[in-house]
């Protein structure tokens, strides 16, 4: 299987002073997590790490001292994530069906949700990971009044890896293109497009590390794992 990573972001909400992915987490940067949880994914046999050229440097030091086994390629980065994935998606093996998309800052990652998702697009033209919400949500209007409470049992948490048949999601990029769509998955172009995506049970541990506080629960889950 075919793995995407889009590594390109520079963390804006982490306030860091560079991308966040290199960024330590117990002693590995974050992108050195997510890594680790590819090779050690038996399904995944090659990996594209999308990312902004000034980190290139940093990015092919950590390549090369996890050793890696799997074959890695350096993609260039977009300004946005779904360009980034637009890039990475030109880039793939012309052999490449299908792909899993999956953001390098959900470094928690397990191989086994890999290894599921990756055994699940043999049988779906789209999928992603989700958890089902725990909260209960309120939509709200300008003014911070709300104006309805949508029905839990409904709701979804959309996580990484996504996963897709790579002729089917070119098309709904170059759509989302035409139209000028913007999402902040790829999911939602499927789902714009008219193309059903399935959800697979997700990790509640999973978590996209955004902010200073994820980092520490990054921290305390690594350390929880035996890291
Ligand atoms: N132009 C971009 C923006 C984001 N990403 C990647 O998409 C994933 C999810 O994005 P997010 O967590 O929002 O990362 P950042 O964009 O770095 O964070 P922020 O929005 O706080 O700036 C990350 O692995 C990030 O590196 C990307 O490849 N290209
Ligand atoms: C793709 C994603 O990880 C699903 O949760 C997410 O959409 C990434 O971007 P976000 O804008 O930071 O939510």
């Amino acid at each position: 299987m075919y793995l995407l990573i889009p590594a390109a972001g520079i963390g804006k909400r982490m306030g860091s002073n560079r991308n966040k992915l290199l960024l330590k987490v117990r002693s590995q940067p974050i992108i050195a997590w997510t890594l680790l949880a590819a090779q050690a994914a038996s399904k995944i046999n090659w990996i594209g790490i999308i990312s902004q050229p000034t980190d290139w440097p940093d990015l092919k030091a950590i390549v090369t001292d996890l050793k890696l086994t799997k074959p890695v390629e350096f993609i260039l980065g977009g300004s946005t994530r779904q360009e980034s994935v637009y890039n990475g998606l030109q880039a793939l093996p012309a052999n490449a069906e299908q792909v899993l998309i999956h953001d390098g800052a959900r470094c928690l990652i397990t191989p086994d949700l890999f290894n599921s998702c990756a055994q699940a697009i043999g049988e779906y033209r789209g999928l992603i990971a989700a958890v089902p919400v725990k909260d209960t949500i309120k939509i709200v209007n300008g003014q911070g009044i709300i104006e309805s409470t949508p029905d839990r049992q409904k709701l979804w948490a959309a996580q990484t890896p996504q996963g897709f048949d790579v002729k089917l999601l070119k098309q709904c990029h170059a759509e989302g293109l035409r139209q000028g769509w913007q999402v902040t998955d790829d999911a939602a172009l499927f789902e714009k497009c008219g193309i059903e995506v399935r959800i697979v049970e997700g990790e509640e541990t999973n978590l996209k590390v955004t902010t200073p506080q994820d980092l520490a629960i990054a921290e305390f889950i690594l350390t929880s794992r035996g890291f």
